[in-house]
């Protein structure tokens, strides 16, 4: 098995003395290093899988590390073993910890939307801007472990004093619901492990050895868990690459790689230089780029790939033109070298950005799919069928409450909500169970009363059924008792309200699958659903599509073709990094974006863009500049050309002896 690894891999992997760094640039092999280790500790070291935990970014990404380690080893000797992001183990944790902290194991997990709705609520204010900026101060202060309290007292100005009180507020509030959002999944443990040694004890026994991905994207609070399970020992490998550290807007620090050099003096530094993703002109490109960048770590890579072809960089009209340019070439590529949709990905800074690609696809009939982007969970339809989930699992989860009583309307009139919520407010207890009590059923008159109760006694019943139901009937079961579908066409044209219950009824099969394979019930499934919508992931079945994503999205991952789209001053670099001095973030993502392609790349920029409705001329982007010029073929104004953006006379001709091959057969 460990044929497959060059030296410094292999050393990486048989190394269980200590804790072991192994720092790299893309494409190395670092993530290979883990799954190898995993199989190697289980298979030849004889350890014990239930002891250990590979934490991975997103969740695809874990999926793809248990794939990867079950083609090498029997499913059986890997019972157990935990391979899984950050935030699904902070839920592990916590679900079992909960009554340490006040929660009841079935809390609710609130997903942003829901978090910028307590806050635009406290606030009293719809402004987005204040919104969005409120949540991520908070967001900000919880991951590098300032308690509200903490915060009341640090506040040093009126604004500081402000947000703290804030938080203090939005914090009563989660508690209130019994719901947590997605920094709590991390920094709840770590405050519990900090001041509870039997519970920490318990899970470092446990978790005996830990495997770190990316670890340049970790922020103090999920390092400070890594610390405190690691403990003493320090039985952990982690891998990372200080240039692809693009989280920091999230708390992300990279320092981080350092300061494992400093909290555990006796790591293993482990640096791997062969590049085994990317033909060499790609490669070239990247460390060009990069190499703007001040350094944390000196790095070297190469590949024995083969050079490959020059990276094309092309300039468009505009960005619907840019759209078309993307979706011709790739056709015209794909007929040529008669490769697959699914060999090509699209990649860009923002999720906007997707929308004009996308209509291009479709109208090119190309086949796609989107991660990082607005996911299936968030579409209106799931999230209300979700509510009724949420409550089931928790019935003290008013957001969900609201929703779901609402949802379809069953006569409940907001005069009747707002003097539920003004009970519940005044007594201190959920909605649902103002509902249970007599001062309550008094203020009400009965007609008025009776779709309340009957509702919350459905939701009774479905409590009793959950852990006892296989999980997709029951699902149907509910949709058919609140006549979802027929609500659905009620509330909408009959066009927009088929394809919602379409999209419903995908979701009553994805949930009767995880019942299946993986024996949840619905209160579980429920619970996972929340994480599933923070970072991308449902599972694509492996159909033949271009893949679209955002660029944070698609870190870890490779493609054989890749385009890099909107490659433009105000975008790659963002507008806002330019004037808050942090291109150099940006560079690490292009540098990010770069290194996903295996075998040919093609960026691509506009001479204008269409922005809040008026045409805005663009600037190629500083970073197209940094690129090596023998590996690189410009067109356009970078090359000194007038854009034409016609596509290639080799192209034109390939495309169509593809398309006249389609029409003979
Ligand atoms: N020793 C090796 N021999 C052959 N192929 C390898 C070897 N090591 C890694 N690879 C392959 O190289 C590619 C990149 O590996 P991997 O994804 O592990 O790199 P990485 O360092 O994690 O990249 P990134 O920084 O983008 O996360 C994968 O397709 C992997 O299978
Ligand atoms: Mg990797």
């Amino acid at each position: 098995m460990l044929d497959k690894l060059n030296e410094p891999q292999r050393e990486a992997v048989k190394y269980l003395g200590g804790p072991c760094l192994v720092l790299a640039g893309a494409g190395s092999g670092k993530t290979r290093v883990i799954t190898q280790k995993i199989a190697y500790m289980i298979g030849q070291a004889g350890m014990d899988a239930r002891n250990i935990a590979a934490i991975t970014f997103t969740n695809k990404a874990a999926r793809e590390m248990q794939e990867r380690v079950g083609a090498l080893m029997d499913a059986n000797r890997l019972k157990g073993l935990t391979v899984s992001t950050f935030h699904s183990l902070g839920m592990r944790i916590l679900r079992e910890e909960a009554r340490h902290l006040g929660y009841k194991p079935q809390f609710s997990i609130l997903d942003s939307a829901d978090a910028s709705k307590i806050i635009s609520d406290l606030l009293t204010t719809t402004d987005k801007q204040l919104i969005r900026s409120t949540v991520s101060q908070i967001s900000l202060l919880k991951n590098d472990r300032i308690s509200p309290d903490t915060a009341l007292v640090r506040a040093s100005s009126d604004g500081e004093m402000h947000l703290a009180k804030l938080y203090r507020a939005y914090q009563d509030t989660l508690q209130a619901y019994q719901a947590v959002d997605f920094d709590d999944l991390i920094r709840l443990p770590v405050d519990l492990f900090e001041g509870n040694e039997e519970v920490l004890t318990k899970w470092q026994h446990r978790l005996r050895y830990l495997l770190i991905d990316e670890c340049q994207d970790t922020n103090t609070t999920q390092y400070d868990m890594v610390k405190q399970l690691t403990g003493i020992t320090g039985l952990f490998t982690a891998v990372g690459d200080d240039d692809q550290s693009i989280y920091a807007w999230r708390g992300a620090n990279m320092e981080n790689l350092r300061q494992l050099s400093t909290d555990f003096p006796k790591i293993k530094v482990i640096k791997l230089e062969q590049n085994y993703r990317s033909v060499a002109r790609i490669l070239r490109c990247a460390n060009a780029v990069i190499a703007n960048n001040p350094k944390l770590f000196e790095k070297t890579l190469w590949s024995d790939l083969g050079i490959g072809d020059p990276v094309q960089v092309i300039e468009a009209r505009n960005d619907e033109h840019e759209a078309e340019l993307v979706a011709m070439k790739l056709l015209a590529h794909k007929f040529e070298h008669g490769t697959d949709f699914k060999d090509y990905a699209i990649l860009y800074r923002g999720n906007h950005q997707a929308r004009i690609v996308e209509t291009q696809l479709r109208m090119h009939k190309i086949p796609y799919t989107i991660s990082g982007g607005q996911s299936f969970f968030d579409k209106a339809e799931i999230k209300d069928v979700l509510s009724y989930l949420r409550l089931i699992a928790n019935e003290d989860d008013d957001p969900a409450f609201i929703r779901a009583v609402t949802t379809p309307k069953r006569g409940v009139g907001n005069v009747t909500l707002e003097k539920l919520g003004a009970y519940a407010a005044e007594r201190q207890i959920s909605l649902f169970a103002a509902v249970y009590e007599e001062g309550f059923v008094w203020q009400v008159q009965a007609t008025q009363y009776e779709p309340l109760k009957q509702f919350c006694d459905f939701i009774g019943r479905m409590q009793f059924e959950a852990p006892r139901a296989p999980a997709g009937e029951l699902l149907k079961q509910l949709l058919d008792a609140i006549d979802f579908e027929t609500w659905l066409y009620d509330s909408d044209e009959p066009k927009p309200a088929e394809t919602k219950w379409k999209t419903v009824l995908e979701l009553v099969d994805w949930v009767a699958k995880q019942g299946e394979n993986n024996g949840k019930n619905l209160i579980e499934i429920s619970q996972t659903i929340a994480l599933i919508t923070m970072l991308q992931g449902r599972d694509e079945d492996e159909v033949d599509a271009v893949k679209m994503s955002t660029l944070h999205a698609s870190k870890g991952l490779e493609y054989p073709h890749v385009f890099l789209v909107g490659c433009e001053e105000d975008i790659l670099p963002h507008q806002n990094s330019i004037e808050s001095n942090m291109v150099e973030e940006e560079r690490r993502l292009m540098y990010v974006g770069i290194t996903r392609a295996q075998r040919s790349l093609t960026i691509s920029y506009c001479g204008k863009r269409r922005r809040g409705g008026e045409w805005q001329i663009t600037q190629p982007s500083r970073f197209l500049r940094e690129l090596p010029g023998d590996d690189v073929r410009f067109s356009g104004r970078l090359a000194g050309d007038k854009v034409e953006g016609a596509i290639s006379k080799q192209e034109g001709r390939a495309m169509l002896a593809g398309m006249l091959a389609k029409l003979g057969g």
